[in-house]
């Protein structure tokens, strides 16, 4: 028997349109109310929520329940972090901060057991072979593993035709905050300059066979990245949702008794 098949790498691949929403609520009960929500993926969230290993394993969990996709974003694309996080069972992982073929490159080997890669063989302890009861996994579990690359400053967008070339890489995602905070316009992901280096950026992924994903909550500029060949968007942030409504309640609630 081989590892689960993973369906979010292989529809991105073929182009098709995978919706998606952030998780930065960090709690496997948010994550379980959000999987059944109708997102084709979910972020779960290790950079800038405050997750760690048994949370994200909580947050697996549920997910896999549900007919949605669990993504993991580590804090960094360090060896030790990926090699836990497949162990794990994520299947899909978006790394932050790529700026190089070389950082892109050592991502793959990250993913991929020896001879190919560096991966620590230990799956038989594993949530990721089902505990020993996927006999297969050492030899399929690549197939399934999506990898995705995060290029969010100018010296990533510098390297964008190197890392394009890196053999084992799925994807390359857009980070429009951060790459505002580099274009010296932070916190305006929406400023003209940026949007052109975003649509830029995903239509040369998109050109070069790479499955091109981005977040944005703009409405009008998801079409714009759909159309310039993004397959993977988030649109969505269950902090932003669940603060939102909070507020929206406690106001209307104000209002009707005042
Ligand atoms: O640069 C970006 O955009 C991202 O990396 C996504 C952010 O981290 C996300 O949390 C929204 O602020």
């Amino acid at each position: 028997m081989p590892a689960p098949r993973n369906p979010f790498k292989h529809a991105i691949a073929e182009g098709q349109l995978q919706f998606g929403c952030w998780l930065g609520l960090a709690d496997p009960y948010v994550a379980e109310i959000s999987a059944g929500a109708g997102f084709d993926w979910l972020l779960v969230d290790g950079e800038h929520a405050p997750n760690d290993l048994r949370s994200i394993v909580g947050q697996l969990q549920v997910i896999a329940t549900r007919d949605t996709h669990a993504v993991v974003r580590p804090p960094i694309g360090e060896a030790w972090m990926i090699k836990q996080l497949l162990d794990a069972g994520a299947q899909s992982l978006l790394i932050p901060m790529v700026e190089s073929a070389d950082q892109a490159r050592a991502l793959v080997e990250a993913v991929s057991y020896p001879p190919h890669g560096v991966r620590g063989v230990g799956a038989a302890l594993a949530r990721a072979s089902d505990f020993s009861g996927i006999p297969d996994y050492l030899t399929t579990a690549r197939d399934e593993i999506c990898l995705l690359v995060q290029v969010e400053n100018r010296k990533g967008l510098a390297a964008l035709d190197d890392i394009l070339e890196v053999d084992g890489l799925d994807g390359v995602f857009i980070g429009p905050s951060d790459l505002a905070a580099d274009l010296g316009h932070i916190g305006q992901p929406e400023a003209p300059e940026v949007r052109r280096k975003v649509i830029d950026a995903l239509a040369k992924i998109a050109a070069a066979g790479k499955a091109a994903g981005v977040l944005t909550l703009d409405p009008g500029f998801q079409r714009d990245c759909r159309a310039a060949g993004a397959s993977y968007i988030a649109t969505d942030i269950d902090v932003l949702l669940f603060a939102r409504s909070m507020h929206d309640a406690a106001a209307e609630a104000r209002k009707r008794f005042s």
